[in-house]
């Protein structure tokens, strides 16, 4: 069988002479999440509507179980479920009605209690879609993408508005669909949200991607932060034996970052340095950096570089 689920090769898409996606490619096997991660306007959504068929590529091809998602979109459509950012419904029909209305057309539907119980709408069912709120309003979205039992889910930013117990929830639910194998492919904004959930990533900046990986490989890629306070210094004043190449010291004001793949050797160098000079080092902070903090650093390099 094949493994993959989602291929992507060297797509573009232009709106116009505007180029929104400028060659990008990757792969997402059948039961990983993935996540396409970026600044605004980077190109994450254009590059769904593509997967999702909603409009051919410029340029480059794409697959979604093998298939070409706007040629032979009714063959692979019932296998897909998607939550657009923003969905429209029928404001006057209630949430039962609703549900009902799409099981009608979905084939091996979910039961409707079944499905509201999931996204935690259960006891929302009778009130009209006019009347819920936005984050109830989202869940709704989520239980019309999975009633079909998906095999290949699109999540476009689908925690947004949601308050952080309701975020929790939809994590579950994720979590529950890629554990009985389903693949799904999600943007978001909430780096905490990549973090919990993906299991590879990508991160893109005005239509490309500029970093990919597994979360650990993008995580690891970056060293360990040794952050401290020593007013006077300069970076050539810290004791760092020589030889260590993969390190980077920077100075913000007083604060020195000593980024290291070697943590335990620059730590024990640092304090010894530190004893000896009677120094104190203040805020002392050993840590990984956070996905947050490696996006900012990509969007603000590629920002100056552009
Ligand atoms: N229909 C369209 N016509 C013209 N330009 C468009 C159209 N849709 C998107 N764009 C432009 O293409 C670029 C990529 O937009 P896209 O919505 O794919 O980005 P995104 O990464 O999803 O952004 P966000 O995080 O803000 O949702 C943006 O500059 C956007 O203004």
């Amino acid at each position: 069988m094949d493994t993959t689920a989602i291929e992507v090769r060297d797509l573009h898409q232009k709106y116009g002479d505007f180029e929104a996606v400028k060659g990008i490619g990757f792969r997402v096997g059948r039961g990983e999440l993935y996540a396409l991660l970026g600044t605004n306007g980077a190109g994450k959504t254009t590059t769904l509507d593509v997967l999702e068929g909603y409009v051919a590529p410029t340029g480059g091809e794409v697959r979604v179980l093998g298939h070409d998602p706007v040629k032979e979109r009714a063959r692979i459509r019932p296998r897909m479920g998607i939550v657009l950012q923003e969905a429209g419904f029928y404001k006057d029909l209630t949430v039962a009605e609703t549900v009902d209305a799409w099981r009608r057309w979905t084939p091996h539907a979910l039961g409707r209690g079944e499905v509201l119980d999931r996204v935690g709408l259960g006891h929302r069912a009778a009130v009209r879609v006019g009347q819920l709120s936005g984050g109830e309003k989202r869940r709704l979205d989520l239980a019309l993408a999975v009633l079909g039992r998906p095999e290949v889910l699109f999540l476009d930013e689908p925690t947004t508005g949601l308050d952080p117990e309701a975020r929790r929830n939809v994590w579950e639910l994720v979590r529950g669909m890629v554990a009985d194998g389903a693949t799904v492919l999600l943007t978001t904004h909430y780096l905490d949200e990549a973090e919990q959930l993906a299991q590879r990533l990508a991160i893109m900046h005005d239509g490309r991607i500029v970093t990919e990986g597994t979360l650990a490989g993008v995580l690891g890629e970056r060293g360990t932060r040794i952050s401290f306070r020593l007013p006077g210094a300069r970076p050539g004043d810290l004791p760092y034996s020589p030889g260590l190449a993969r390190r980077s010291v920077r100075q913000d004001g007083e604060t020195f970052t000593v980024e290291t793949h070697e943590p335990q050797r620059d730590l024990r160098d640092l304090l010894v340095w530190a004893d000896e000079r009677g120094t104190e080092l203040g805020g002392l902070e050993v840590r990984r950096p956070s996905l947050e903090e490696i996006f900012l650093e990509v969007a603000e390099t590629e920002r100056v570089a552009a």
